[in-house]
């Protein structure tokens, strides 16, 4: 007797295949279940293939987007270019009636992150997802349920840290701010369940290890909410020893503190340590596992994605705006006011 089985295959291409790229390729050849990359593209010519070959795997290999967006082999569209690339490819991707999963930042500013959300409106429902991974890692997840719960009492203030190990010589203040920063600002009011009242960015002393004068690392991003909780995080993305994340919310009765990931700690020759790691795909690695498997599905079932939306990009993109504002005239306190959520991006 055969079998019939109504697992549906869902037919991936992936767009940028970089550090990002090629560890999503990996994880929804080999992590994934029922998923079949049947197309990469990356505008450097090689590049994809290159890193098919490395892995060991078979798929068509676009030079220009447009080629695989328009693939009928392509069902849902996976964004993991360069930041200035997300806009045209999103948008190609919502016109094409393409499911999508774009990498944060969804785009460069508001206003694209605008023209994004209104071509995504036309569809009727939502088409796409964005990359703000930590949504998904269990241990805020649990900071979140906690700070709902009422166990530390009303959160009152938070302690971030966000450095990296270290960043191409040619990332810029911009980029700290759109690329690193993001995941915090887009993070920070999801935990608290409030909406930012103003943003403040300002640099330090300057690291010795920064080798142009396009960046402040590192730098001091301030906001406070609505509701009256003070958010002070530090952004330094050439720390030199590790990757390096802390989420301390200190509320009127405690204190919740992220957890750093699971390292075997050594006693050994007069000394106790445990490893620091060096980069976000060890410290994310099942966040991004978990945030894939969600998206794949919902759209496997052709039903819209129902993690981080195109709205959570607009509002990240808005606040973005003002931390870029405000770093240029010297860390002055900017006002920050959001529409309201459309009914749209309302979760039901
Ligand atoms: N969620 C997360 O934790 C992370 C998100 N990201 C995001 O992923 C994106 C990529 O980051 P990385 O992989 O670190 O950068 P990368 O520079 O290593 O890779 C980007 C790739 O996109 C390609 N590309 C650029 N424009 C293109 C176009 N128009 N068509 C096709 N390919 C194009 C580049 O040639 C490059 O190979 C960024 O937006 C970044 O913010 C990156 C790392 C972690
Ligand atoms: O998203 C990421 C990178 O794009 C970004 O460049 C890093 O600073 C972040 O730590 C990482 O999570």
């Amino acid at each position: 007797m055969k079998i019939m089985s109504d697992i549906k295959v869902t037919k991936v291409g992936i767009v940028g295949i970089g550090f990002i790229g090629s560890d999503h390729l990996h994880r929804l050849t080999k992590t994934i279940a029922n998923v079949d990359v049947t197309a990469v593209c990356d505008i450097v010519p090689g590049k994809a293939q290159k890193e098919l070959d490395r892995q060991g795997l078979k798929a068509k290999d676009y030079h220009d987007y447009h080629d695989l967006v328009n693939d009928p082999d392509v069902d849902v569209v996976v964004c993991t270019a360069s930041n200035e690339a997300h806009y045209e490819i999103v948008m190609a991707a919502l016109k094409a009636g393409k499911f999508c999963f774009c990498e944060k930042p969804l785009a460069l500013d508001a206003n694209q992150c605008m023209d994004i959300v209104k071509e995504e409106q036309k569809h009727g429902r939502r088409m796409l997802q964005v990359g703000f991974m930590r949504h998904y890692a269990p241990e805020y997840v649990q900071m979140k349920k906690m700070i709902d719960d009422g166990t530390i009492g009303h959160p009152l203030m938070m302690d971030e840290r966000h450095y990296n190990q270290t960043q191409p010589e040619e990332y810029d203040s911009s980029r700290s701010i759109i690329e690193t920063a993001i995941h915090e600002i887009d993070l920070d009011h999801w935990l608290l369940n409030d909406d930012y009242k103003d943003i403040q960015v300002f640099g330090v002393r300057k690291s010795k290890y920064v080798q142009n004068d396009q960046i402040q690392d590192p730098m001091i991003v301030m906001m406070n909410t609505k509701g009256g909780v003070n958010i002070y995080l530090e952004v330094y993305v050439r720390c030199q020893y590790g990757y390096d994340i802390k989420c301390d919310v200190i509320g009127e009765k405690g204190v919740l503190e992220l957890p750093t990931v699971p390292q075997v700690a050594t006693r050994l020759n007069a000394e106790y340590s445990t490893a620091i790691l060096t980069d976000w795909k060890a410290r994310f690695e099942s966040a991004y596992d978990i945030e894939f498997r969600d998206f794949i599905n919902h759209v496997s079932q052709d039903e819209s994605p129902v993690g981080p939306s195109a709205w959570d990009g607009y509002i990240a993109a808005v606040t973005a705006d003002a931390a870029l504002q405000s770093l240029a005239h010297d860390g002055e306190k900017v006002d920050l006011d959001f529409p309201e959520r459309p009914a749209f991006y309302v979760e039901k």
